[in-house]
């Protein structure tokens, strides 16, 4: 078991059996909760519901459509309604219970109901304990892009139940794995060799391995988060392989997972540092060398043209202008931007992570 503190903000407790401290996490002060699920949770909402009924709220529970299909304007309408007519106030809070995109969804509606209520995030998959659930950025895609609405908005409190990964598929696993290795090779190279170390052992949700990068990967966002919070600067760092992943996911319709979107994004990061002369090759061989040791995948072999994928990295939060910027690696753990790399090193490095290329 392991408590990592935000800044002394808020906790993330993360252990086995942790679902049972929900109730404890709601803070002092509410009476109602809006618990909201993704739809394989069913069974753990409801005892969830029974155990904060047994301290005396007032439980609504809400099952979101599954994945992406929760992160859209008509869901956080639909759940605004439900606030509104079981009357909750500022003192009453939302509970998120779900993979990244439900405590995507849920911390956005908990951000815009009376301009900000609390929200106890309960991630259910990997990505969602090392990453989605931690840090207050909550969000909804439109059709322009992904993420492309949304607020910083921290939760009172983080449970990541260890043992909730039971049931995780374990395509979803393997996905979560990309935001842990990404924390590696920004922040923690301690995490890279570990996975290195046994790869197998580092996707086995019971075993010490996992338990160790979970608690290793949260330390990294807590400290960066802790440090920037609305990305100033620094947080950008966590957007490592994101700009040309969300234009994957985006162009797929959804149909590419985010994580797996990530591990083709840091390939390519990798690709563009290296041609701008910014990070060894071999650096660029042990970002594909090891996420396809986790059976994660390094090549894009989708539909969307360069010039379309081209079109909506212009839409990346991290764009100024008509510029174009990445974060990058000089090193393992030495990330930097790359700004307005020059339009034929973007496609020499798309086409190394190509099908035809790589
Ligand atoms: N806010 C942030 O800082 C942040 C960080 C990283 C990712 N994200 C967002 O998170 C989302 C991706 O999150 P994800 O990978 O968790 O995907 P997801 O939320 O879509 O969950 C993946 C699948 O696993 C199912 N599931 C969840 N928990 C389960 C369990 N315990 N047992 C069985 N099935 C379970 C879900 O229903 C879904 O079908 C993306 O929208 C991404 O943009 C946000
Ligand atoms: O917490 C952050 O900051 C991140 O960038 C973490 C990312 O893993 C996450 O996918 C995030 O939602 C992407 O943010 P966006 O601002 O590019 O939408
Ligand atoms: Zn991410």
């Amino acid at each position: 078991m392991s408590t990592i503190s935000v800044a002394g903000r808020y906790d993330v407790l993360v252990a086995p059996g942790a679902l049972a401290s929900v109730p404890s996490a709601v803070p002092e002060g509410a009476l109602r909760v809006l618990l909201v699920h993704a739809p394989p949770l069913a069974a753990a909402a409801s005892s969830v519901a029974d155990a904060l009924r047994a301290r005396g709220l007032a439980v609504v529970v809400e099952a979101l459509p599954d994945a992406e299909a929760a992160k859209t304007l008509g869901e956080c309408g639909r759940l605004w309604s439900v606030l509104g007519q079981a009357g909750f106030t500022r003192t009453d809070v939302v509970v998120a219970l779900g993979g990244g995109a439900t405590t995507d969804l849920g911390g956005f509606v908990a951000a815009g109901w009376l301009r900000g209520v609390p929200v106890v995030q309960v991630p259910t998959t990997l990505l969602g304990m090392v990453d989605a659930a931690v840090g207050g950025k909550t969000g909804i895609n439109t059709p322009e892009g992904k993420n492309l609405v949304g607020a910083f908005h921290e939760p009172a409190a983080v449970i990541a139940d260890l043992s909730l990964l039971a049931t995780l598929p374990h395509a979803d696993l393997v996905a979560g794995m990309a935001e842990v290795i990404k924390c590696g090779f920004i922040a923690d190279p301690q995490i890279l060799s570990l996975v290195e170390a046994d790869p197998a052992a580092a996707l086995d949700v019971t075993g010490p391995a996992l338990a160790e990068l979970v608690t290793r990967a949260i330390e990294v966002k807590a400290r960066v988060v802790a440090a920037d919070l609305r990305e100033s600067s620094l947080r950008e760092i966590l957007n490592y392989g994101h700009t040309f992943a969300h234009a994957i996911e985006q162009t797929s319709g959804y149909r590419w997972r985010h994580g797996d979107a990530v591990a083709v994004g840091m390939v390519y990061a990798s690709e563009l540092a290296c041609r701008a002369r910014l990070l060894d090759a071999s650096v660029v061989e042990r970002t594909r060398s090891i996420l396809t040791s986790v059976g994660l995948p390094i090549r894009y072999d989708g539909d969307a043209s360069w010039e379309t994928l081209l079109q909506v990295m212009a839409r990346d939060k991290k764009t100024r202008g008509a510029v174009l910027r990445f974060v990058a690696l000089t090193a393992v753990g030495s990330p930097t931007r790359l700004e307005g790399p020059a339009p034929e090193m973007l496609r020499a490095a798309f086409d190394a992570v190509t099908v035809r290329g790589a």
